[in-house]
């Protein structure tokens, strides 16, 4: 949910890094409300990386604008350093130590009062449902709750934003799914700004209120996961038929976009809504043909995907 309160969390303008001759990105515009969660989609070496580095001042950018919470990464990056929390693919716990005294330890590295930084253990751990861990070794955890540590770490220093780099890669299904409900609370819950890069389409969709698709060092798509739908296509209806003699008839009456003679199917293309599928089933009524089965296929996010990143039997249409 957007709440959309004031000014950007972050915005980035014209953001330019190059290493040598090789421009990894070439002027990134990005506008981030304040509690919302954005997601940072792209391939391999698409410049992800580049990018949480250059929002959270651990490298500078070539050329460009960049303001994080209110404050200037040129002229403040301390400022930036003291609003944010990171939790990267290499987690800051620490495996001999248990659950309890690395929140502790972390308390201490933000100078916390004594009695606040008990306190502020206590209630990581009950939020993160790691009480009955608390006193183990963090060596001795699961994936998950190891995911989970790692964030209340973060959370300790009470982060305006929290950039997640890959927050459930190598997680079970059911670890990925409590990572995350505990991501969506602490936007509704504490209305902080989560910037998410993933790998993980449908973590992206589930998630993130917007989405942008980085490709060879510029956004090539940005908006909602149903916007990016939309406007990419690739939506289709497959419809099989008994007889072949209909299913001749319909492929050519009908505009398709693929035919099966032998298995008697056909595609057309098709966003999938009533009103469209309506007009399909009344022109086939009108040519008295008769579908055996029909089948919808919705544009998902891996269509827009590769659409946008290079399957070229994809179509594709840019999107902003
Ligand atoms: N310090 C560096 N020196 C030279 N090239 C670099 C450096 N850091 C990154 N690159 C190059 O920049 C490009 C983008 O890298 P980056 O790590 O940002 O991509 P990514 O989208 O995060 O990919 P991945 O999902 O694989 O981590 C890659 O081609 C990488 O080789």
């Amino acid at each position: 949910m957007t709440t959309n309160l004031g000014p950007p969390a972050l915005s980035a303008t014209a953001v330019r890094k190059a290493y040598g001759d090789h421009e990894v990105l070439s002027g990134i515009d990005l506008d981030i409300p304040p509690g919302s969660v954005f997601a940072l989609l792209g391939p391999n070496g698409a410049g992800k990386t580049t990018m949480v580095h250059i929002l959270s001042t651990l490298i500078r950018a070539d050329s460009g604008d960049i303001q994080v919470a209110g404050h200037d990464a040129a002229r403040a990056p301390d400022a930036i350093r003291a609003a944010i929390g990171v939790t990267g693919q290499f987690s800051a716990v620490d495996g001999f130590l248990t659950g309890e005294e690395n929140l502790l330890l972390m308390a201490d590295l933000h100078h916390l009062p004594r009695r606040e930084r008990r306190q502020r253990a206590t209630d990581l751990l009950a939020r993160f449902d790691l009480v009955d861990a608390a006193r183990k070794p963090a060596a001795t955890y699961s994936g998950g709750m190891r995911r989970r540590l790692d964030l209340a770490m973060t959370l300790v220093g009470r982060p305006r934003v929290i950039f997640l780099d890959e927050p459930t890669t190598g997680l079970d299904p059911r670890s990925r799914r409590t990572m995350w409900d505990t991501i969506r609370r602490l936007v509704t819950d504490e209305g902080v700004t989560i910037f998410l890069t993933t790998q993980y389409l449908d973590e992206a969709d589930h998630l993130a209120d917007r989405i942008a698709v980085l490709h060879q060092g510029t956004i090539v798509a940005q908006g909602t996961a149903q916007e990016l739908k939309r406007h990419v296509g690739g939506g289709h209806i497959t419809l099989r038929f008994a007889d072949a003699r209909d299913h001749d008839h319909a492929a050519r009456t009908l505009n398709v976009t693929s035919r099966n003679d032998e298995a008697l199917t056909l595609q057309v293309a098709s966003r999938g809504d009533i009103r469209s599928l309506r007009a399909l089933l009344d022109r086939l009524d009108r040519a008295s043909l008769t579908v055996e089965e029909l089948q919808i296929h919705t544009p998902d996010l891996d269509d827009v995907f590769f659409a946008l990143t290079g399957d070229p039997t994809a179509e594709q249409e840019p999107v902003r």
